[in-house]
């Protein structure tokens, strides 16, 4: 689910963010996209400018990469209740096995404005309060950037259903959870939705694109 309000913000990049920061600074409009990641958690924030907006948001390749290639990419994040039980690490490995490429990993205490920007999509849905209240109580979320062919359908399936109830067993909602309001974990649901919730949570340059995993050309090759 992703935060069409953050759309405007996006395009007036302006400051690149270099730690993963915490602390809410101002108003939206002065912050520039990338300030809802500065904005992610209460720490100290390190900006620096940068010459020109990089984050590409519209047409086929965007910092979610291009549909349908291996250059595709997800936002994938674990949520507190995830990072809370001690499952990182199994969650990472289920994406690692399919043969994704892991092109960031941070941790992150979520402000309230990031997180209500994350759903505001959702603004209107009586378990909003509780969602917000939910993914901003304290404990790190695992946001993550995930790239392979198909990686965001093929996400969706490894994540599983959003109703634990009806999440298929080897799923990993459907092995680690019983209640919708607290499934673990949250992977991007189209291409528009993974180029805007990546340029939420990330600055494009914290995303390493360039190297590739081993056994990459194997994994990703059609014949
Ligand atoms: N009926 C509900 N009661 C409580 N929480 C809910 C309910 N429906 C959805 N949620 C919470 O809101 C999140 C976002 O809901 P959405 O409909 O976007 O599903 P999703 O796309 O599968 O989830 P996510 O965006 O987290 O990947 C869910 O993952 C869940 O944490």
């Amino acid at each position: 689910m992703f935060a069409r309000s953050a759309i405007p913000a996006f395009r007036a990049a302006s400051r690149s963010f270099t730690t993963q920061a915490a602390r809410n600074v101002g108003p939206a409009s002065a912050r520039g996209y990338m300030g809802a990641a500065a904005l992610a958690a209460g720490g100290a924030v390190a900006y620096s400018a940068f010459a020109a907006p990089t984050v590409h948001l519209e047409g086929p390749k965007t910092i979610a990469g291009e549909l349908g290639t291996s250059t595709e990419r997800s936002y994938v994040m674990i949520k507190p209740d995830g990072t809370s039980r001690q499952i990182v690490g199994d969650i990472i490995s289920r994406f690692e096995r399919r043969g994704y490429m892991l092109v960031a990993m941070k941790t992150v205490v979520p402000s309230q404005e990031l997180a209500k920007e994350h759903y505001i999509d959702l603004a209107k849905k009586p378990f909003y309060g509780g969602l917000v209240k939910y993914i901003t109580n304290g404990t790190p979320v695992v946001a993550m950037v995930w790239q392979g062919k198909d990686v965001i359908r093929q996400g969706r399936r490894l994540v599983g259903a959003t109703n634990p109830l009806e999440a298929n067993p080897g799923s990993i909602r459907g092995d680690f959870c019983v209640s919708v309001g607290r499934n673990i974990i949250h992977a991007s649901d189209s291409h528009e939705s993974a180029t805007k919730e990546i340029g939420l949570w990330f600055h494009e340059k914290e995303l390493a694109t360039e190297y590739r995993p081993i056994a990459w050309d194997m994994i990703m090759a059609d014949n």
